[in-house]
């Protein structure tokens, strides 16, 4: 028995939907204008379906599991459980007015005409604070809306809002935060969850090697205490001792942020030689 997943046909999450099942070690032939493709080395099959779509699909059991956006699973996933955050398309649903307009809180959203193609989240966001509004409801390019007098404000995906200041406009509640995740269905069976378990180990241990760099050093010996000190590995670190007399190489795992706070200390420190290297899976 396969396990079926959802994911986007075409997107923004498309890419990063099929690279991070690859670094998971699962090989899809993946043609051109195809909607259906089977795993060569995994139990699966995968359908490519619009990211839109998929919250039915799941419900429905057609797909066990998707990789789909946290948003528009809060706007239409009523039911549907996330087993996985995969840390890609992070973005934010905004609320958003022309940059003239003085702003004080959510309820000058009353009465207004709002511009959205998700009209659930904003219907229940303004209902929270008491804000009763016309919804507007369209499909894409929503942050012209105001600019052709169609709506007062909008509520829409916020990335880099670079597409906010280029319709004059500027966000002013941001409602939720979103990135993709590992979606289920309510209908999966036993088999096919067992299936799920195996390919969530596979993917946490992706997701852990991309937070994580793989460091190598060199120490004079009498600075290695302090330097030790420095760098919170896995466990504690590897130290081996260097062919030249007085002198340690340091292996260790660190986070991949946490790098870049203790470099200079390193160096301080008196660490030579570091060399930063990418971790392909990290299995705990
Ligand atoms: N600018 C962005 N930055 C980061 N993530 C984004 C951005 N825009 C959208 N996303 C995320 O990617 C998902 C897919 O967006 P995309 O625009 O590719 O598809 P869509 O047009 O919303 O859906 P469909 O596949 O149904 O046509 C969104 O649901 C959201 O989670
Ligand atoms: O803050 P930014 O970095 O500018 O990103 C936000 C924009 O990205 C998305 O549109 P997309 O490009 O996916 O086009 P679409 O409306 O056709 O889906 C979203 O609908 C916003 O318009
Ligand atoms: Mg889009």
């Amino acid at each position: 028995m396969n396990i079926r997943i959802a994911i986007q046909k075409s997107g923004r999450l498309n890419e990063d939907s099929l690279k991070i099942l690859k670094e998971a070690g699962i090989s899809i032939d993946n043609g051109k204008d195809q909607l259906k493709a089977t795993a060569r080395n995994f139990p699966m099959e995968v359908f490519y379906l619009r990211n839109g779509d998929i919250p039915q699909y799941l419900r429905d059991g057609v797909v066990d599991i998707a990789i789909i956006g946290e948003n528009v699973l809060i706007e239409k996933g009523e039911g549907i459980s996330i087993a996985e955050k995969l840390g890609f398309s992070k973005c934010k649903v905004s609320l958003a007015v022309p940059k003239s307009v003085t702003y004080t809180s959510v309820q000058d959203f009353h009465g207004k005409r709002i511009a959205t193609s998700y009209p659930n989240t904003v219907k229940q966001y303004l209902d929270k604070h008491g804000v009763s509004a016309d919804l507007h409801i369209i499909n894409g390019s929503v942050e012209i809306a105001p600019n052709i007098g169609l709506a007062d404000g909008i509520c829409d995906i916020v990335s880099s809002g670079s597409t906010l200041f280029k319709n004059g406009l500027k966000e002013v509640e941001v409602m939720l935060k979103s990135e993709a995740v590992l979606a289920v269905s309510p209908k999966i069976n036993d088999i096919r969850s067992g299936l799920l378990k195996k390919l969530q180990f596979r993917l946490q241990s992706v997701l852990r090697a991309r937070e994580s760099k793989y460091v190598l050093l060199n120490a004079p010996n009498a600075k290695l205490e302090a330097i030790l000190k420095l760098l919170p590995g896995m466990r504690s670190p590897t130290v081996l001792p260097l062919a030249e007399e007085g002198w340690s190489s340091v292996h260790t795992v660190i986070h991949k942020d946490k790098f870049w706070e203790v470099i200079d200390e390193l160096k301080a420190s008196g660490a030579e030689g570091i060399l930063v290297c990418p971790i392909e899976k990290m299995v705990l």
